[in-house]
């Protein structure tokens, strides 16, 4: 199996993540471990969520100096986890770095860079400084992450199929800023339903609050997953 659905287990409480892990099947969901959940539990969380069978993304968006990155990463790989990401902005030799780490390390989780975040909009772009629009500036980001070797990125669900015609099929494309059609917007922006995204080159759908906020999360994993 290889599910496309990752739950964000954006959570502060173990309790909260046991609850939700014990109801689900491994063939389901991959889960993504972020930052809250990790600044408070650590390595520890990971063990166990993997000691249930799941594979984690271990979503920790590094983005330093190369030699920084390059031993958070073989850190990150030795913990076992199935996917690791940084910021493509961190730029070119950190990306080698990020890579190098990898291939040096026995387990090899799918490394991805995260173009331009999906909280962000046209003008926040303009804002921080960037001299290329959001798509362009994301289409940039993704073809430099691509040239470093590094396996596919984060981006929102409505550049995946540009990426994919810029770079290769085979690059990932991994999509935050999942809504369903009743879903509340939060402080996401660029947005896209879970059939749109996957018909527009998402390999990977990075869901959080529709599924983990909703009445009945297990029944709302399901019913994502049947439709895609
Ligand atoms: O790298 C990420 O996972 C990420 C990148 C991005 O551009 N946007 C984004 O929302 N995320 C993460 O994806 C999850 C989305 O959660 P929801 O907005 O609750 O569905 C959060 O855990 C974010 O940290």
């Amino acid at each position: 199996m290889n599910p496309k659905t990752i739950v964000a287990l954006d959570f502060n409480d173990i309790s909260e993540i046991r609850k939700f892990i014990s109801g689900i099947s491994p063939d389901e969901c991959r889960l993504k471990i972020g930052k809250e959940l990790f600044t408070c539990y650590g390595p520890e969380v990971v063990r166990e969520v993997q000691n249930a069978g799941f594979e984690v993304f271990l979503d920790l968006k590094f983005h330093d100096i190369p030699n920084t990155v390059y031993k958070a990463i073989k850190a990150a790989a030795n913990l076992g986890v199935w996917m690791v990401n940084v910021h493509a902005s961190g730029g070119r030799e950190m990306l080698l770095a990020a890579r190098r780490a990898i291939e040096e390390s026995d387990n090899k989780p799918l490394l991805i860079a995260v173009t331009i975040l999906t909280s962000l909009g046209e003008e926040d772009v303009k804002e921080i400084g960037f001299s290329r629009d959001l798509t362009e500036q994301t289409l940039y980001l993704a073809k430099l992450a691509y040239d470093c070797g590094i396996d596919g990125v984060v981006c929102s669900a409505w550049e995946a199929q540009a990426i994919k015609d810029k770079t290769s099929r085979e690059f990932l494309t991994v999509t935050p800023g999942i809504r369903l059609s009743d879903s509340k917007t939060d402080d996401q922006t660029r947005i896209m339903t879970p059939q749109m995204a996957i018909k527009n080159g998402a390999d990977y759908l990075v869901i959080g609050r529709p599924i983990t906020q909703s009445q009945n999360p297990l029944q709302t994993l399901r019913d994502i997953n049947l439709n895609l």
